[in-house]
């Protein structure tokens, strides 16, 4: 079985005009992930680690390289390449993209949230409603918050709410970047027991976390950056398990 995702050769630099600085985020990696699996990003901040799930998600064109998905829908593609329309249909019904942002939409409730995620695939409305219940329900939003706005929630609770409206499509690859960054300690362990559910229900994830002692024990393989030469150049390499605990003593950020 091939790869659910193989990046090859990637590269993404930025220039900031106003500045006249160039930034190379990315340069040259190779990554893999098959299905079921979850792989961790580890490094200093600004070694490129957003860039690489957001280059995935095609938040940000690749310069350089091939993101090879097998698609349910469309087969093996390359995500540097496909059409904006195939990328869109690939966000809505196999990739989700999970951060400790909320994307609160105005007079609009964690339930109707959840429920635009599930009728955008194209499902009823009474399908919508019945998977928002199920999907609140699974990652434990208080009920009395289901027909608040989000935008007066804590950050654990919008979390629920981000991972909710990702988990309702049941995607087949979930990119989660930095998603507990501001959190305390409580809801990060909360968190873990949500990802833990959705490692056991099969999903494939990717994930960027900076605390490391979170990751332990979590992920499958862990990618790790912290050996890039300059500020502004990664180039990385995958540690398995063992491997991981030899760079935990390492802070990435
Ligand atoms: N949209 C952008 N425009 C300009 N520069 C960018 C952009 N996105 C990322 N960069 C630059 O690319 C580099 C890598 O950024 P990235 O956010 O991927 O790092 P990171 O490892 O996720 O950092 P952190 O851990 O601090 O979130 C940084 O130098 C950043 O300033």
């Amino acid at each position: 079985m091939p790869h659910l995702l193989e990046i090859k050769g990637l590269s993404k630099s930025f220039t900031i005009h106003h500045l006249g600085k160039h930034m190379q985020a990315v340069q040259n990696l190779d990554l893999s992930l098959d299905e079921g699996e979850f792989i961790g990003i580890v490094g200093k901040s600004g070694s490129g680690k957003s860039t690489i799930l957001k280059s995935i998600y095609r938040t940000y064109f690749p310069e350089r390289g091939a993101i090879m998905y097998r698609s349910e829908k469309f087969g093996t593609v390359d995500l540097a390449q496909l059409s904006e329309r195939e990328v869109h249909y690939l966000r809505k019904h196999e990739i989700g993209y999970v951060s400790q942002f909320l994307n609160a939409m105005p007079r609009t409730t964690a339930r109707e949230l959840v429920e635009q995620s599930v009728i955008e695939m194209g499902k009823s409305q009474d399908e919508a409603q019945q998977a928002a219940i199920e999907a609140l329900s699974h990652f434990e939003l208080d009920p009395e918050l289901w027909d608040s706005y989000p935008t007066t929630f804590s950050g654990g609770q919008k979390l629920r709410l981000n991972i909710a409206c990702a988990i309702v499509k049941k995607p087949r690859l979930l990119l989660l970047d930095e998603p507990t960054a501001s959190l305390d300690d409580a809801s990060k362990w909360k968190v873990r027991e949500v990802i833990e559910r959705l490692k056991a229900d099969g999903t494939t994830l990717i994930g960027i976390f900076h605390d490391l002692e979170f990751m332990d024990g979590l992920c499958d393989k862990v990618y790790d950056l912290l050996q890039q030469k300059s500020p502004t150049s990664i180039s990385g390499g995958m540690n398995d398990r063992d491997a991981f605990n030899s760079v935990g003593v390492q802070s990435p950020g």
